[in-house]
């Protein structure tokens, strides 16, 4: 078994929440309201940008040219998959630009850049993978069960297709490598790093879900 094997398994019933949970259900049918879809679209224009950022991080932090070539063509294309998707809801349904981060996404991103900053390189990357991966499985297992004119088309097309894969590929092969020279403490720091990310996941889509404000 290799080390992301064992990442997934220690996710397993956040991943099952996460297939489970209304929003994911309701995007698969086509059926989610639209005003939860463009809470979620704000949020996550507000968490690109930062995820970029936390990878840009690890860019240079990186100690092979290979890898850091690696982390910025993510951070990049972080970046310019935000401007495709969002540019195609934010005018398909005349979504305003937000700025102000609601509690999951203010969570998730300061999580990933502060273990992204603070943490070993190994630890960041186990912290970044989630973002990758669940949304690799969760795209694929909507695309399995969408019909084509479901409304969420392009945002499905892009977690499900083959250039999206092949990143995610690549970071669960850099995540193992890493693992490869990791001590017994740092490999439990990135399975807490992993699992951390993996729940605030879900978080994300339940604060979209219900439309989670700050309360005071
Ligand atoms: C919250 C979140 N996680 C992961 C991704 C995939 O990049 C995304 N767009 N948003
Ligand atoms: C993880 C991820 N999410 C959107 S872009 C990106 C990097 C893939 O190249």
């Amino acid at each position: 078994m290799t080390f992301t094997d064992q990442l997934w398994q220690d996710i397993s019933p956040t991943y099952e929440a996460i297939l489970t949970h209304g929003f994911v259900n309701e995007l698969q049918t086509g059926n989610l309201p639209s005003p939860t879809f463009q809470y979620y679209i704000q949020q996550d224009a507000l968490y690109l940008t930062d995820f970029s950022r936390a990878l840009n991080q690890l860019a240079a932090r990186a100690t092979t040219p290979d890898d850091m070539l690696t982390f910025t063509l993510f951070a990049q294309n972080a970046i310019l998959v935000e401007r495709a998707l969002h540019e195609t809801y934010f005018s398909l349904y005349d979504i305003q630009p937000e700025t102000a981060k609601m509690p999951a996404c203010f969570a998730y991103t300061n999580y990933l850049l502060a273990t992204t900053s603070l943490q070993s390189i190994a630890v960041g990357a186990a912290a970044v993978l989630p973002c990758f991966w669940i949304y690799r499985q969760v795209g694929k297992h909507i695309y399995e069960r969408a019909i084509q004119e479901n409304p969420y088309r392009s945002w499905i097309d892009t977690y499900a297709g083959d250039a999206f894969d092949q990143s995610v590929n690549q970071m669960l092969a850099l995540t193992d490598k890493y693992a490869e020279t990791a001590g017994a403490l740092e490999l439990a720091q990135m399975r807490e790093a992993f699992r951390v990310s993996s729940r605030l996941e879900w978080y994300f889509w339940n604060d979209a879900y219900t439309q989670n404000r700050w309360l005071v």
